[in-house]
Parts: C-alpha cells; sequence; structure tokens
C-alpha cells in the first residue's frame, strides 16, 4: 500500500437537489475522505444511511451538494468522461444484463476509454483483458457465453471487465449481495489480493461487517448525524463507534464474533450449567440460548452431553437424542416425556 491518495472528498455534502414535487435532501454533511493506492475501503453502514449516495458522489454519478471530490490529483468534474473512465471503473449492484456475448468480449468493453476513434483493439488491449481475467478468476470462462454462467461467475466476469478498464480506483456497490457463502468468501479474497497486484484502491460498500473488520484497511462508517467516519476496523470496533452505529432497540455488537448480533429478547430467565467440551459444548450453548435459556456455571441446573452425531444429553433424568429434542425439552419440559425412555447417557 502506498500513501498516494487517488480519491478524496472534501468537506462534501452528498444528497438530492430538489425535483419537482421532491424537497431538497442532505443525506452526508462535512465529509473529508481518502483513499489511498492500494488499499482496500470497506463502506458500511445501516440501511438507508447513505452508502450508495456517497459511493455515486464519489464515482461522479450526482454532484456533490457542496465540497469537492478529487480524483487522481484532479477534481472530478473537470474530467472528460473518458478521462474519467480511465482512472475509476465503478460496478454496480444491478444484476447484470446478459446479453448474447462471450465472456471474453464483456471484459474488453473495459478497454473502451482507451480505443482509438477507429475502435480498433491493440496489443495492449488484449493483453490487459488477459490479465484482468486471471486476476478475476475467469480465466477459464473466456470463451463461454455470459448467458450461461451462475449469478456469481457473472458476477466476476463484471469485476473482470472493470479491471480491464486498469482504474487507479475501483468502486463496487455491494459486490457480495447476489453471491452465497463460499462465493462471498472467495469474491473476498480476490479483492484483497487485487489491491496488492494492481495497486488499485478499491471502495466498496457491504452489509457483511465482519468482511469488514477481517480485510478492510479502512472502514468508512457511514450513519449517525449524516456523518462518515474514517478509521481502521480495529479502532472502530474497539472504540465502540460500530457498536453504536448498527445499536438498535434489540441489536448489540458481538466482539468475538466480530458482527451485529439480534439481542435475544426471549430469554425466560432460566440457566443451565452445561457439562460438554469442546464443539460440542459450543452448539449445546447455541441450542440452549435457542431455547431461550441462559448457560451459566452457577446454575443448579445441569444439562450433560455426550458426543456422537446425533449427540446424546440427559437434563433431571430426561434423556434425549439430538439437539431438536433438547430444545423442544428446554421450551417446554413436558413436551418430550417419552425421552424419558431413550437409553442410559
Ligand atoms: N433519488 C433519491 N432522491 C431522494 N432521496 C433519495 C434518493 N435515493 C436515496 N434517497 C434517500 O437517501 C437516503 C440514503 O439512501 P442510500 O440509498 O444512499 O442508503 P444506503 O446506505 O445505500 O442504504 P441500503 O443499505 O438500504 O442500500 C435515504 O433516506 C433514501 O431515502
Amino acid at each position: 500500500m502506498s500513501e498516494r491518495p487517488v480519491l478524496e472528498a472534501q468537506g462534501v455534502d452528498a444528497g438530492y437537489k430538489r425535483r419537482r414535487r421532491h424537497p431538497a435532501t442532505t443525506v452526508l454533511r462535512g465529509v473529508d475522505l481518502v483513499a489511498r493506492a492500494g488499499e482496500l475501503v470497506a463502506v458500511v453502514g445501516p440501511n438507508g444511511a447513505g452508502k450508495s449516495t456517497l459511493l455515486r458522489t464519489l464515482v461522479g454519478a450526482q454532484a456533490p451538494l457542496a465540497g469537492r471530490v478529487v480524483l487522481d490529483g484532479v477534481e472530478m468534474g473537470a474530467l472528460t468522461p473518458r478521462e474519467r473512465a480511465r482512472r475509476l471503473a465503478v460496478m454496480l449492484t444491478e444484476p447484470v444484463d446478459v446479453g448474447l456475448m462471450t465472456v471474453e468480449a464483456v471484459v474488453a468493453l473495459g478497454r473502451l476509454p482507451y480505443r482509438s476513434w477507429l475502435g480498433r483493439r491493440t496489443g495492449d488491449d488484449q493483453s490487459a483483458v488477459d490479465r484482468a481475467l486471471v486476476d478475476a478468476g475467469v480465466g477459464e470462462l473466456r470463451d463461454r457465453m455470459l448467458s450461461d454462467l451462475s449469478d456469481g461467475e457473472r458476477q466476476r466476469v463484471m469485476l473482470a471487465r472493470a479491471l480491464a478498464q486498469d482504474p487507479a480506483v475501483l468502486v463496487l456497490d455491494e459486490p457480495t449481495a447476489f453471491l452465497d457463502v463460499a462465493r462471498r468468501i472467495e469474491l473476498a479474497a480476490v479483492l484483497s489480493r487485487l489491491t496488492a497486484t494492481t495497486g488499485a484502491a478499491i471502495i466498496m460498500s457491504t452489509h457483511d461487517l465482519g468482511f469488514a473488520l477481517r480485510r478492510a484497511d479502512q472502514v468508512w462508517l457511514v450513519g449517525g448525524q449524516s456523518t462518515v467516519t474514517a478509521s481502521a476496523p480495529e479502532d472502530l470496533a474497539y472504540g465502540g463507534a460500530i457498536a453504536e452505529c448498527f445499536a438498535g432497540e434489540n441489536m448489540t455488537f458481538d466482539d468475538a464474533a466480530a458482527t451485529v448480533v439480534v439481542a435475544d429478547t426471549s430469554t425466560s430467565g432460566a440457566t443451565v450449567r452445561i457439562e460438554a467440551t469442546g464443539r460440542l459444548r459450543q452448539w449445546t450453548e447455541h441450542a440452549v440460548r435457542r431455547a431461550g435459556w441462559a448457560p451459566s456455571e452457577e446454575s443448579a441446573t445441569v444439562i450433560r452431553v455426550e458426543p456422537g452425531t446425533p449427540c446424546r444429553w440427559r437434563l433431571d433424568g430426561v434423556h434425549g437424542v439430538g439437539f431438536g429434542s433438547m430444545v423442544a425439552h428446554l421450551r417446554e419440559p413436558q413436551a418430550v416425556p417419552s425421552m424419558n425412555h431413550v437409553g442410559e447417557l
């Protein structure tokens, strides 16, 4: 990572001008931000906080209501669309319009800002396309039709197209939105690797707080009195800014899991001491909480659990097999009376 700023917001107010029936809205005020070459920046915040508004303002899709956005040393408004496209690539959330094009042809579209008016592809264009295909992990898909790909594959092709632009700044709005957990982790790894290999700054909005905290060099926390707070993820988590921003009636920030969790308001007040170790203990705690009980070392009620798939448990002389029956029994002790007859532990 270098110290070279590639995208800056200087005293930016972001929002929407008055239109016929809609009053003017200032969503964010006095925003000062700096993204540096090779940095991965995660933009996080609750729904409606202004993440998309911020990103749209940073990429020049809407003008700031006040202040200025500086891209690679030049004020955004002073750049022609072509000059802007050579420095900045944008990948938005909209599902990709599936056309009858090969993957390679789609990725080659990323080279348009570099073409002469005759539109011929040069050797430089081809090597940029080849590199982008590899960097985004879609090299083996190059001859496939875009329409034949899965959503996750298509998403990565669009990433390759953005990379082919060879941008100093890559902005992605919720790139993981349509992906399953495995694809999400994969894309996250691709993105953090890309900052090192391409030297670009990658700025992405995400609802995946765990990802932001684990991978980002900087987090831009949007929310709370129309502000954006920029800092290292640990500073924001440790200092309580993230907890404060996401805190809701029944939401809390779980430091250990590095994510926001729904506080359990359904606890019955009942406690139980768990006799189990390792993963078995962890999942027993999970089941106990799900049933509305709280694990406690001081509790006089004891549940003893023995390993196995499914596990076997005993509580107050009642025996059971599997977590399903455990939760049912904790919720309603008389719900599983027959478990009394399920073997000895
Ligand atoms: N075109 C628009 N005109 C007026 N107000 C808008 C417009 N688009 C969004 N807003 C308002 O701006 C605020 C911020 O919206 P924005 O979409 O930036 O939030 P977000 O953080 O990206 O939310 P989400 O996590 O739900 O995607 C909201 O109050 C929204 O209603």
